[in-house]
């Protein structure tokens, strides 16, 4: 691959910038719209996949046909294509782990060879799927027995970030696909998490998953072990811990000794990233709780939605066009975050999964060679589902003074149609309704007529016309699928995967690993016998010392 200059010596980032210097102030959107009755065709995608539609509406957005030609000129230029090419060959893009980056073999639905040090992994990959499926099909059809002969009716996965948080947005997300146990989660150290859980739980019908690639997680090692304390109260005998923990890692020294069975240890390779898990031994949970067929269908969803970023034109190409869009805002416009914004309750969980998608990928600020960025990384993803937000967070969207993109994510059909899908009808209709206020906002005109007919004298009007304007011209991607099915949301989540891809690959950064994540670790484990001692403690600064000892106070 060809030495990249520098991205902001790039000619076409200066083209961008000197762009947005001239027109940025004058482009609007309403105006757009206007002018050109194409501008809707010229600014969507739609891709028709295996459970319908989906329709990617960007016309809402900020750009004409020369912005939108520059954003893809810059893609070219960074070689996005080529390093993308580079992640499905298999190549250790993740070059600061030497690892290769391959949650796309995990979904390689087509099972074309593809090698890490000249192996096919597609084989293990398989056979890996072979055991899930046999194992999940035995606990859902009852022929798998806890210790006292009863069937499987819990499982819980305890596992952290990228061990925890694919599962719960799954789960969450496919509810109504349930022919399983009911998946439980505990991420958090915190005690109270496992205790409330355990709570509602019978250890004789219960299933702990231990999920950890590393295994060495100190929250997920603390969790686990507190479990098979728990189960062993009452089972009493070890030898029951086999029919009730079964472990999910890349790491089989570590698991055997914490007692797991061999038997029972679903693998993964140090090529998934946790953070891109959910499609390996990870979504144990997800296939146990909607059955292996089920999780087999989110795969085909993801394995779609990666043919379609492999080969669609960069200007046709979804993923490559979220990420182009959202560059212009946050290196262009100064835009800090953006907000996914899920129009389905079972989505409720999608945007804090894409809370570690994005921002432990691309939180970063140092470029592949080394140097400090001068240019901003990392946006920060947010959101709620609809119309939650809308009486929360929106206002700060509508009328603040910071910029937040807007992804909508939609289906056009409901699971669930109750009242004849007028609820389904109410929902839609805010979803419209928001995206057109954001860009169409409200005048200072509109506002003095709608004063004036209410019958308001001319003091009272100028005091709350300022209030009352929208500026709009507000940015905002429509994300409009046809039901949520397990294919479909394999297909979403893929594309914004890719998304955060391509952004990485633009900002010259390593998606792939997450050194940040470290320092705190390191330092918890120094102060965590600090709190065990007597002594009143003064290694650390005075805050830390201050806390230190006002906690051992306290207590
Ligand atoms: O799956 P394990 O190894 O327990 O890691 C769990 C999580 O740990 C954090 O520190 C991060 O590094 C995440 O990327 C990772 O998903």
């Amino acid at each position: 691959m060809a030495a990249k200059q520098y991205l902001t010596k790039d000619p076409v980032w200066i083209k961008l910038k000197s762009f947005y210097e001239t027109n940025s102030k004058t482009l609007n959107m309403l105006d757009m719209f206007k002018t050109d009755p194409q501008r809707f065709d010229k600014f969507h995608v739609q891709l028709n996949g295996k459970d319908g539609p989906l329709l990617v509406d960007y016309s809402k957005n900020l750009i004409n046909d020369e912005v939108f030609r520059l954003l893809m000129d810059l893609l070219k230029s960074r070689q996005v294509e080529q390093m993308r090419d580079a992640m499905f060959a298999g190549e250790k893009i993740n070059f600061t782990e030497d690892r290769a980056v391959l949650h796309v073999a995990l979904r390689n639905r087509s099972n074309k060879p593809i090698s890490v040090n000249g192996k096919d992994v597609m084989p293990d990959v398989n056979a890996v799927l072979k055991h899930m499926r046999a194992f999940t099909d035995q606990v859902r059809n009852g022929a798998w027995k806890g210790y006292s002969g009863k069937p499987i009716t819990d499982c819980v996965n305890i596992g952290i970030g990228g061990s925890d948080l694919g599962p719960v947005m799954v789960t969450e997300a496919l509810k109504k696909y349930q022919c399983g146990p009911t998946a439980h989660f505990v991420s958090n150290v915190d005690g109270t998490h496992m205790a409330e859980t355990l709570k509602k739980l019978n250890p004789e019908t219960t299933l702990f998953i231990i999920a950890s690639k590393t295994f060495t997680t100190q929250e997920t090692i603390t969790n686990a072990t507190s479990a098979k304390l728990w189960f062993l109260e009452q089972a009493k005998d070890p030898s029951a811990v086999a029919k009730h923990f079964v472990a999910l890692s890349t790491n089989g020294p570590l698991c055997k000794e914490f007692g797991i069975d061999e038997a029972n240890m679903f693998e993964f390779w140090d090529w998934v990233g946790g953070r891109y898990s959910l499609w390996s031994a990870i979504g144990l949970s997800i296939a146990l709780m909607i059955g292996m067929d089920n999780f087999e269908q989110l795969l085909e969803g993801a394995h779609y939605m990666d043919n379609h970023f492999k080969e669609a034109p960069i200007a046709k190409n979804i993923p490559m066009i979220l990420a182009a869009l959202g560059l212009w805002y946050s290196n262009f416009y100064g835009a800090q975050s953006y907000t996914i914004l899920p129009y389905d309750q079972y989505l409720h969980r999608f945007a804090a999964y894409f809370q570690q998608g994005d921002m432990e990928s691309n939180g970063k600020y140092v470029t592949r060679t080394g140097q400090r960025v001068d240019y901003s990384t990392g946006s920060i993803a947010w959101g709620e589902p609809g119309t939650n937000g809308q009486h929360a967070f929106y206002q700060l969207i509508h009328q603040g003074t910071h910029l937040i993109p807007c992804d909508f994510l939609v289906p056009a059909e409901t699971l669930n149609p109750i009242q004849n899908g007028l609820h389904h009808q109410i929902l839609l209709s805010n979803f419209l309704a928001q995206t057109e206020a954001l860009m169409r906002g409200k005048t200072e005109a509109e506002v003095e007529a709608e004063l004036r007919s209410s019958g308001m004298g001319d003091e009272k009007v100028s005091l709350i016309k300022p209030h009352k304007v929208f500026e709009g011209n507000r940015p905002s991607n429509s994300i409009v699928f046809k039901k949520l099915t397990p294919f479909n949301l394999g297909m979403l989540v893929a594309m914004y995967e890719m998304k955060i891809f391509v952004q990485g690959i633009v900002w010259d950064i390593n998606s792939f690993d997450q050194w940040g994540v470290e320092l705190g670790k390191v330092l918890a484990k120094a102060i965590l016998p600090e709190l065990s001692t007597p002594d009143k403690i003064s290694t650390h600064d005075s805050s830390t010392n201050g806390l230190i000892n006002f906690i051992k106070g306290v207590k």
